[in-house]
């Protein structure tokens, strides 16, 4: 269980006014968010302050992360994970980068071995396992930051236009990976511009626009 809760939040840059002030958000449960807004609105600024990696001008963001996780996760610092549209990876083979968080985990012999070469399979990526990561296209540094992220056992993931361009059977090959993901109980808000099959699944909809955060909730295509 996690929730998030946002109270007067206001950032910028330099002297610039704020880009926006959001007066409350409250985020809990495992929703599929998109957040959307025009380019310079403040998406992945937003989603950095959520994730921590920049101090708000004003304001304050409160993660209350409860309840036990797969037995299979060990505590984790991490289980709230931004990743950038072009996502940095360790300049090692594919596998190598998984092999990186099970070395983290502490997992060792057969049992890294099965758990990477699972991931690799799940995120299509056992063929390319001995490549170097940054010699994939971009749809494959997506899975591949996604695997990694995965492995993580993240409770909340902040995506930032993830399917950014992107050819169309990138788009699903990654928007499949996403809902994989979601489906295992972790929660997502990601930015995208343009409307897909991912973006329709959404339950809930942040829209930063004239300064202001629009927030929308739906269940099965209705306003609720
Ligand atoms: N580190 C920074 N220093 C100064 N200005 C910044 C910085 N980061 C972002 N900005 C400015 O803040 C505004 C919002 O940027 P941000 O990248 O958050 O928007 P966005 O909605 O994600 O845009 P896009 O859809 O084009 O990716 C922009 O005007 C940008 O130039």
């Amino acid at each position: 269980m996690f929730m998030l809760e946002v109270s007067h939040l206001a950032h910028g840059f330099d002297r610039q006014p704020a880009l926006w002030d959001i007066p409350h958000l409250y985020w809990q449960g495992r929703s599929l968010v998109h957040l959307r807004g025009d380019n310079g609105s403040g998406k992945t600024t937003l989603l950095r302050l959520l994730a921590g990696l920049e101090t708000p001008r004003q304001g304050t963001i409160r993660w209350t992360l409860t309840g036990s996780m797969p037995a299979a996760s060990p505590p984790c610092p991490g289980r709230v994970l931004y990743l950038h549209q072009q996502p940095y990876l360790f300049d090692t083979s594919v596998a190598g980068n998984l092999r990186y968080v099970a070395r983290w985990h502490g997992w060792r012999g057969n049992m890294a071995r099965d758990r990477v070469a699972a991931m690799l399979e799940r995120c299509g990526l056992a063929a390319h396992a001995e490549q170097r990561a940054r010699s994939l296209s971009g749809g494959e540094r997506m899975r591949l930051a996604l695997a990694r992220a995965w492995l993580l056992s993240p409770r909340v993931l902040l995506l930032d236009e993830p399917t950014a361009s992107l050819d169309r059977q990138a788009i699903a090959d990654v928007s499949t990976l996403i809902s994989s993901l979601h489906e295992t109980g972790c929660a997502i808000a990601l930015s995208a511009h343009q409307p897909s099959a991912l973006t329709e699944r959404c339950d809930e909809y942040w829209c930063l626009e004239q300064r202001c955060l629009q927030v929308s909730a739906f269940k099965q295509g209705v306003a609720v």
